[in-house]
């Protein structure tokens, strides 16, 4: 977290050489904009990264500070072993076979955000938001948030802020896992507010498939009480229908839905 923080305090040119609008990026700044339709200000400033197989990708991160590329190795690592042994667990506990856990853990992916929301003026807080609610294209994502509230999760009707709990991880479902286990866990739409007077940081790992893996549930998760809902389709077609459908949720997943066909 302190790596993350000195790197969001470096002078904005050194930051800014890493900027890039290109989502396909194997590194990128990504800065806060203002969306004109909705009149909205989305302040997190971001940086994003593939972070396995962690060799392939080292050498592009950044040198400055000093310790990241070392510190943030040692985290992703640890990250990605904890999602991995969550994973099996939560698939054998779904009922899942070994083939298909193997199947979907095979070749994953793990990208990565440091992400930095700027304290933000009194007089625009109204209009401004950390990041609006979405829901994650991840298998799950795993969080690490600093001590700073801004966290909310939509339950029923209303935003529910999420209390920091020093040294906790936060776990969210993401979309491929709503598919990949026919509805049973539901993935979170979430959103972060920013406030006036102290700056917030967080670091997120996102784990998701490989671009051929067959995100429909298996077979062993379908019965009489439990009617497929989803076909049979790859990460690399449900990425590709996200970044063309532009929505923020877990609605994507309905162009994949049985009845959809
Ligand atoms: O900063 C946070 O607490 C949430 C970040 C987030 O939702 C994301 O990176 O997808
Ligand atoms: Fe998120």
């Amino acid at each position: 977290m302190s790596t993350a923080r000195e790197f969001f305090h470096l002078p904005e040119e050194e930051r800014m050489k890493l900027y890039s609008p290109d989502p396909t990026s194997l590194i990128r700044l990504a800065t806060g904009f203002k969306d004109e339709k909705q009149n909205v200000f989305v302040s997190r400033e971001s940086l994003k990264f593939h972070a396995h197989p962690i060799e392939k990708y080292v050498n592009l991160w950044p040198a400055n500070p000093s310790s990241y590329r070392e510190v943030v190795s040692e985290y992703f690592v640890a990250a990605k072993r904890a999602e991995i042994t969550l994973l099996e667990a939560l698939f054998e506990g779904l009922g899942m076979h070994r083939k298909s856990i193997d199947q979907i853990l095979d070749n994953h992916g793990q990208y990565a955000s440091l992400n930095y929301y700027p304290t933000c003026d009194k007089s625009n807080l109204g209009l401004t938001f950390g990041l609006r609610g979405h829901t994650d294209p991840t298998i799950i994502t795993m969080l690490l948030p600093d001590e700073v509230p801004g966290l909310e999760i939509l339950q029923g009707d209303d935003w529910v802020p999420v209390k920091p709990i020093p040294n906790t991880l936060i776990v969210h479902v993401g979309d491929v896992l709503q598919g990949l286990s026919n509805c049973r866990y539901k993935s979170l739409l979430h959103r972060v507010i920013v406030n006036s007077e102290t700056e917030r940081l967080s670091v997120a790992s996102y784990c998701y498939p490989s671009n051929d893996t067959q995100m429909g549930p298996p077979k062993e998760l379908i019965d009489e009480d439990h009617p497929l809902i989803y076909k049979d389709y790859t990460y690399e077609e449900f990425y590709t229908t996200m970044w063309k459908q532009r929505l923020p949720d877990a609605a994507r997943l309905n162009a994949f839905k049985i009845s959809a066909a």
